[in-house]
Parts: C-alpha cells; structure tokens; sequence
C-alpha cells in the first residue's frame, strides 16, 4: 500500500496537452492561457480625466484662493471625443473618461465650480496632475498581464479585453471520460427497487471535471458484468486523455473495474492507498498514456479521491499548478486512523482574530455525504496521531485560491 505523498508524486508524471488553440473570449471561460499575454497598448492608453469638471492650467488658479479667477470655456469634452489644445486663460468642460486637452495638466471637480456653458469661476488651488490619469501609468505596452498556465477567469478575460485582445490562445481542453459502474443504481428520479439506491456519483464527476476546466467526453454507466464492463473501457479509452472509473474498485466477486482495464491493455502504476476513506483507489496509463483512475465506489471516497488525487492529476494535464494545502487550526479534538491518512471534510473559516480555522464536520464514514453541503476542504490527519484542539492541520481547499 502507498502512502499518501507517495501517490500523489505519481501525477507529476503527467504533462500537459501539447496542443493548443485560439479562443475567441466569450468561449474561453475556465480554460488555460497556453502563453503569457501582453498588453498591446499602454494603460491607459492616453492623458484623461478621472473626474467630472473642468481641465485647467493649474498656474492659472495659482491666486484662486484669495481672488477668484473666471475662465472662458471654450470647448466640451466627452469620453470619445478627440480634443484641441487648451491655450493658458482658456478652460475646457471636461468628463470622466475623456481626453486631456494638450496643455492642460489638471482637472478641477464641477461640485468647487460655479460655471455657465460658456465661463466659469474657481475659488480654489488646483495641484497640477490633480484628476488626471496618466498615460501609461499603470501598464506599458507589451506589459505581461497574464501568465501561461492561468485559468481564465472573469476577471483575468476582462484584463484580455482591456489590454485589446479578441482572442486568447488557450490550451487544449482534456477529455475526461466517466464509468459509473454498480448493478445496484439507478437514476435518481427513475423507479427504485428494494435493493437499489440512486447513483450520485456520476452527477458529481462530471460537474467536477467541468469545474475543472476539463471536458467530459461521455458519461457512461453500467452494470457490475466484465464482459460489459470491459466493452465500456475499451470504447472510453478511445476518446479521452483521462479515465474516470467510479465503483469496483475493491476486493469483492463483484468488483471487476481493475480486470476491465488490464483487458484493455492499462498499465496499473498503484492500488491501495493509505488513505481513509478512498483506500482501494488504483492509478495507471492506458495504451496511449491516458491517466486511469479507478476510484473506490463509496460517495464519499470518490469525492475525496476527486477532490485530491484527480484534480492534481488534472492540473497537471492542463498545465496549472496544482492545489496545495494551506493551514489551518482544529476546533476539536481529532483521532487518526492506526494506518491510514485520514482526509477529513471539514469546514475551514477565520476566526475572530482571522486565523484559519478548520471544523471538522460530523458523519464521515465514506458513504456518507450530507455533510459536503457545508464541507469547503479536507484536512489532512496522519496515522496513529490524536490532535488536540487548536492543532495546525493541513487542508485541501476545494476551491483554487490563485
Ligand atoms: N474485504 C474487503 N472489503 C472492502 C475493502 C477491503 O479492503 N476489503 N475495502 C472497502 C473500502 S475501503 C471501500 S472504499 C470499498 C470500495 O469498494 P468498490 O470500489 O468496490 O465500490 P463498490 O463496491 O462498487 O461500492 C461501494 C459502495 O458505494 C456505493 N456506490 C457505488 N457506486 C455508487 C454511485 N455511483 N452512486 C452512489 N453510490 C454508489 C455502493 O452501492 C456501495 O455501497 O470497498 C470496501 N470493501
Ligand atoms: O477507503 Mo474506504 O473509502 O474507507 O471506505
């Protein structure tokens, strides 16, 4: 049996997808930027004002304080709007956004001004540069703003668009194959024999891989039979870069996920992990160098399989780096398993005086799921350890942070 660690360092062996594509923005959400991006022009990209008012040479106003000074207006500028040079003696209506007229170097707020369309009376000072946005002041062109291997989120899509860019280019999407197998399931909604419980796993494994940034390239579910069994794992091995298989995993008359997949020529690089739950999980490359993973059928420890083993795996694959822990304390006391890491849902907050704290949550028995409602992250509890309250634990968030 590996330990934890041990089969974790096994996904590094997997390296991302070498092809990659160009996306147009709107189709580009949640995947991952193939190269740095640079702006293609400065930021902002001209002299404008950030305020509603009125664009000024400031020495004009230098006596405003003890004499007023009334100012001709002699133009109105909008954003948009391409402006003349503003002559000292003269100012210019101006408005959030817009160019700065050459020659004026600051903007005075309309609220300090009494002004009709055509002259207008300062009473105040202005300090030079005051409500200007300087050209360039916060990115140059050809600035890196986004970094290969970052996923494309809303907001780093938006800096995309601002930095002028219609498309990005993106890495190819994984492919992301699901067999829930299990003679006991049936869909939830569909009629329930006395026997048989409603499948969930699928449901969850194909929203966590699209949560991933993965593409599911089909969901299949089938009954405990090899021959059937081998059949799906044959046809799923053919479009995928990943293997999902949920259940059968174990020891059991019943269990024949692990012989479907030596029919199909996958090389099983590990099985048994000392893990709880999720223990029975077994990892291999398929003939073309798929990532299989056999995850053990309990909810639960396909959940904490997923959340661990398949996302680092996947991060991997799609060339972002993959979670790691951060730490936080326990509210409660916790018992470890004799021999295996326990992978606790917990729910992590700060506390009052914002450390991180980390709750762990009750019925955690690895077919027991009520509790994922409020679980955000798993702690990690070694073997043959008793942690008092207030101990630092690592967690696995189930949220990427970066
Ligand atoms: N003699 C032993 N028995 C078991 C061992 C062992 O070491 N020796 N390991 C146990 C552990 S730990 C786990 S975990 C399970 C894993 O078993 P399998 O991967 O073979 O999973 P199944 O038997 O197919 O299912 C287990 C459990 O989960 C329910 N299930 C399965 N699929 C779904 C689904 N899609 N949706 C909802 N529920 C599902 C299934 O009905 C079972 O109750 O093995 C232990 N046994
Ligand atoms: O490893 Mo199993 O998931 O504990 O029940």
């Amino acid at each position: 049996m590996l330990s934890l660690d041990q089969a974790l360092a096994h996904y590094a062996q997997l390296k991302a997808l070498p092809t990659q594509q160009s996306l147009a923005l709107e189709d580009a959400h949640c995947r991952v930027l193939a190269t740095d991006l640079t702006s293609t022009l400065d930021l902002p990209p001209m002299r404008q004002s950030a305020m509603d008012g009125y664009a000024v040479h400031a020495s004009d106003l230098r006596h405003a304080t003890t004499q007023p000074v009334e100012l001709p207006v002699t133009q109105s500028i909008a954003a948009g709007d391409t402006p003349r040079p503003l002559p000292a003696g003269q100012c210019a209506r101006i408005f959030t956004g817009a160019p700065l007229p050459d020659g004026a170097d600051s903007v005075e707020i309309q609220e300090n001004v009494h002004a009709d369309a055509t002259r207008a009376v300062f009473t105040q000072t202005v300090q030079s540069g005051r409500h200007v946005r300087q050209r360039g002041e916060e990115v140059q062109a050809g600035q890196v703003l986004l970094h290969a291997g970052q996923r494309l989120n809303a907001a780093r899509l938006s800096i995309a668009a601002g930095a002028g860019h219609a498309q990005v280019p993106c890495r190819a999407q994984s492919r992301v194959a699901i067999i829930v197998s299990g003679s006991e399931l049936v869909a939830p909604g569909s009629e329930r024999g006395p026997a048989q419980i409603f499948e969930s796993n699928g449901s969850f494994l194909a929203h966590f891989v699209r949560d991933q940034g993965a593409r599911v390239s089909r969901l299949t579910r089938c009954p405990d039979d090899p021959a059937q069994l081998s059949a799906c794992v044959g046809a799923a091995l053919d479009d995928c870069d990943m293997l999902l298989i949920s259940g059968g995993a174990s020891v059991g008359d019943h269990d024949h996920s692990r012989a479907a997949c030596q029919a199909n020529a996958v090389h099983e690089l590990f099985w048994k992990v000392a893990q709880k739950p999720g223990k029975p999980l077994s990892f291999g490359r398929g003939p073309d160098g798929q990532a299989v993973f056999v995850l053990p059928g309990n909810p639960a420890s396909v959940y904490a399989c997923a959340m661990l083993h398949v996302r680092i795996a996947l991060a991997h694959l799609c060339g972002v780096t993959a979670p790691a822990p951060l730490h936080a304390k326990l509210t409660q006391p916790v018992s470890g398993d004799q021999r295996r890491t326990r992978l606790l849902r917990v729910c992590v907050a700060a506390d009052a005086s914002g450390q991180l704290t980390a709750r762990p949550l009750p019925h955690q028995a690895s077919h027991m799921t009520s509790n994922l409602a409020s679980a955000n992250a798993l702690a990690r509890i070694e073997a043959g350890q008793d942690w008092p309250a207030g101990h630092i634990v690592s967690c696995w968030l189930n949220t990427d942070l970066g």
